[in-house]
């Protein structure tokens, strides 16, 4: 591996034989192409090919996104790596005159493919078939592949770039260095460095950088489930949103119709990645929470429950419940026959054949509003057989008529009656009677007195709707209407689903196009998915490919290993991640000193060793906004309200979850409860004892203390007053009280 950088950037490339320089006119070039391709866009007159406004209005809109996509951005340099092929096709169609490319043709990888005004590739999409190889070609398998080529910019500038040698001789190529894998080109210096770069906004697109084992999830093919469990910073999010670039640029037309879906945690975690698709050129993917998902105007959430009746109306067997009550209402036997009045004749279909029609629809694997939709037809039906045994010849708007007429109506009303969703669950959960034959055999009468609402609210308006409420609406509605399916759907942290959440998700990718990412350690619900296969049976996926990802790109090793010991408790199945940083990170364990009584974990620190406690969060956060990143406070949610006002009392400005980081706020203060899916540079931990004790139950607890001390990127500061809980005060570390107290390995 070779790498070269440049003693100092210039705006005019000089024509010499420097390869660098060579580089940076191959990027002038590239952008003028780009600044020409987006001037004849600009340029497009559509009022000649357009028949009408509609048309015209389409068209239009077409081209602004095509413009914008076609935007010079400067923080985005328009390629990131090169290929050199030993030969390949036309003479002609090579991207650059590489001078690692010997004979052969040099592709250049970026974000967008850029052409000449010959529509020569200057520059080819990541995406493209032929990018592929830089991110799987190794020495041990080339791919036709002679040499890679990373480049490095600093501020929009090209600076310097790193060539491995893939061929035979392998002077240059990367072996990986001890104990990597062997495709892992691990002594890339930009690699590295792109890995170990600190953090400040909002997440970044890690197009130049994705590893092959990530690369293979990105790529997979979209028909079909891919479930990738993985450690805490092993890309799961990054790979997600990738892989939803990727459908995009490789089945667009599908999926322009069918749309693609990412669903995370919480707002904040939406707005942190909300920008990663965007930056790689897609704009029109929907990114929402599963209550968004699942929101309507007529079920306002504005309730709570409590963790038990929570958890059991998310349960499987919920849905057991719904499809019973939302055809509870159906009585087979009219009370009359069917009269059927046309001019002067009257055609009567007898009680117990409609009796019959009812069941055989009952008995079809049909939406309860579809078989509503198709009884009055298969009434109607009936009434014209009777019009042809008397020699009429009826045709089919006869039947239609029929079908719309009073008398079939009134029967339908009365045997199959209309189902409204909100209104159904509203019934179930304040009416004892109904719940009880609906959940005969199905609910204990002790799960029942537990999901029913203490007060029977007026209307659905008026209901305390809570999100799980939402989710059994939404049951109801999918089995009174089919939902529609989108093309894709990318679930991230999925491991704190229920199954009726679970289910709501699986009727939005009904065809099985989906990605489904989480951590089994990570889940912090009552109702945490244990196993993969559970989650994808609920889902309606099951045996979907299980990948797993175990190198970490976040967190580094000490903390890591620090978080790890909290595992044979939380998750006794799971390996431990390792890390792909170099830098080992900045870790370290701060007690406040004795005596003072113990902070009691859930009060707003009050009494001395709270105010200690709070004097040496601040100070840590102080310590850490001398360096350069983002930097985090997570504490309990209950210790919020008391750090605010320190940090406020200390002059130290925050900013909340969500809210963008920048170079003149860095400090988040993060509710443990928020800090899913998140990442700061460093981390202050308030008080773990206080996020543990935060949580219902112990192990819900130290999975909360596991999602908060991995977010750390370079370094991570723990301070407590209450003892460490006990997974966590493992050997090896020791601890001086009121020092700085280090974490020893
Ligand atoms: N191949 C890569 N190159 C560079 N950075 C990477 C790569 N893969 C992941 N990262 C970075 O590592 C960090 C963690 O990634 P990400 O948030 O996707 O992990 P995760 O598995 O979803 O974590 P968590 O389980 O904590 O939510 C991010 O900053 C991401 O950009």
């Amino acid at each position: 591996m070779t790498t070269r950088s440049a003693p100092e950037p210039t705006d005019q490339p000089s024509p010499s034989d420097d390869p660098l320089a060579r580089e940076r006119s191959h990027l002038a070039a590239s952008r003028a192409a780009l600044r020409a391709m987006r001037a004849d866009a600009e340029a497009l007159d559509i009022r000649d090919v357009t028949a009408n406004w509609v048309n015209a209005e389409v068209l239009a809109s077409g081209i602004e996104a095509r413009i914008a996509s076609l935007a010079d951005l400067a923080h985005a340099p328009l390629f990131f790596g090169r290929l050199d092929y030993e030969t390949l096709g036309d003479e002609d169609g090579d991207g650059g005159k590489g001078d690692g490319g010997g004979d052969g043709h040099s592709f250049y990888i970026g974000r967008r493919h850029v052409h000449d005004a010959d529509g020569d590739p200057m520059v080819i999409d990541w995406r493209a078939p032929v990018s592929q190889p830089f991110y799987q070609a190794s020495p041990k398998d080339p791919q036709g592949v002679t040499l890679r080529r990373r480049f490095g910019y600093t501020g929009g500038e090209l600076t310097a770039y790193e060539d491995e040698r893939l061929t035979a001789d392998g002077t240059d190529s990367a072996d990986g260095g001890a104990g990597a894998p062997p495709n892992r080109p691990r002594t890339s210096a930009l690699l590295q460095a792109e890995i170990e770069r600190p953090r400040v906004g909002p997440m970044r697109d890690i197009v130049a950088t994705i590893q092959p084992e990530q690369d293979e999830i990105v790529r997979a093919g979209i028909d079909g489930t891919v479930c990738v469990q993985g450690a805490p910073g092993t890309g799961k999010t990054a790979v997600g949103l990738h892989r939803v670039a990727y459908l995009l640029y490789a089945h667009r037309e599908r999926l322009t119709r069918t749309g693609a879906l990412v669903i995370g945690p919480n707002d904040s975690f939406l707005r942190y990645i909300e920008q990663v698709l965007p930056a790689l050129g897609e704009v029109a993917v929907r990114q929402t929470t599963v209550e968004g998902l699942v929101a309507r105007p007529d079920v306002p959430v504005r309730a709570v429950d409590a963790a038990e009746a929570a958890r059991i109306k998310g349960d499987a067997r919920m849905a057991q419940v719904l499809r019973r009550a939302v055809r509870s209402g159906v009585r087979p036997l009219p009370d009359e026959p069917c009269v059927v009045v046309r001019g002067s004749r009257r055609w009567r279909v007898p009680a117990y054949e409609i009796e019959e029609l009812v069941r055989e629809l009952l008995a079809r694997d049909m939406r309860y509003g579809a078989a509503r939709a198709a009884l009055p037809q298969r009434i109607a039906h009936a009434v014209l057989v009777r019009m042809e045994q008397a020699g009429e010849a009826p045709d089919d708007r006869v039947q239609e008529a029929v079908a719309r007429s009073a008398a079939v109506k009134a029967v339908v009303r009365q045997v199959w009656p209309a189902v409204d969703p909100a209104k159904l669950v509203l019934r179930l959960l304040s009416d004892a009677e109904f719940l009880a034959e609906q959940a005969e055999g199905v609910l204990s009468p002790q799960e029942q007195r537990t999901i029913l609402w203490e007060k029977a609210p007026r209307g659905v308006k008026s209901a305390k709707w809570s999100a799980a409420d939402a989710v059994l609406v939404d049951e109801a509605a999918d089995l009174v209407e089919r939902t529609g399916s989108l093309g894709h759907v990318v679930l991230d942290e999925a491991q704190d689903l229920s199954a009726m959440q679970y289910r709501a998700v699986g009727r939005r990718c009904s065809t099985g196009s989906a990605t489904v990412l989480g951590d089994l350690a990570q889940g912090t619900t009552p109702w945490a998915t244990e196993s993969w296969d559970a989650a994808l049976e609920h889902l309606g996926k099951p045996g979907a490919v299980v990948e797993e990802l175990t190198e970490g790109f976040r967190v580094p090793r000490e903390v890591i290993a620090y978080a790890s010991r909290l595992l044979p408790a939380i998750a006794p199945g799971l390996r431990p991640a390792t890390s792909v940083r170099e830098s080992p990170g900045d870790f370290a364990v701060r007690r406040v000193p004795a005596p003072a009584a113990a902070v009691s974990p859930a009060a707003e620190a009050p009494g001395p060793t709270g105010e200690a406690l709070d004097r040496m969060v601040v100070d840590a956060c102080r310590e850490a906004l001398e360096r350069e990143g983002s930097v985090g406070l997570i504490a309990a949610d209950s210790r919020i309200g008391a750090l605010r006002a320190a940090l406020e009392a200390a002059g130290l400005d925050c900013l909340s979850p969500g809210e963008e980081t920048s170079a003149d706020a860095r400090l988040t203060l993060v509710p443990a409860t928020l800090a899913k899916g998140l990442e700061y540079d460093h981390v202050v931990l308030d008080e773990p004892a206080a996020i543990v004790a935060g949580e219902p139950d112990e192990r819900t607890g130290l999975r909360r203390l596991y999602v908060s001390l991995t977010r750390a990127v370079s370094g991570l500061v723990v301070v407590h007053a209450e003892p460490l809980p006990g997974a966590l005060s493992a050997d090896g570390l020791t601890e001086q009280r009121g020092g700085r107290c280090e974490a020893v390995t």
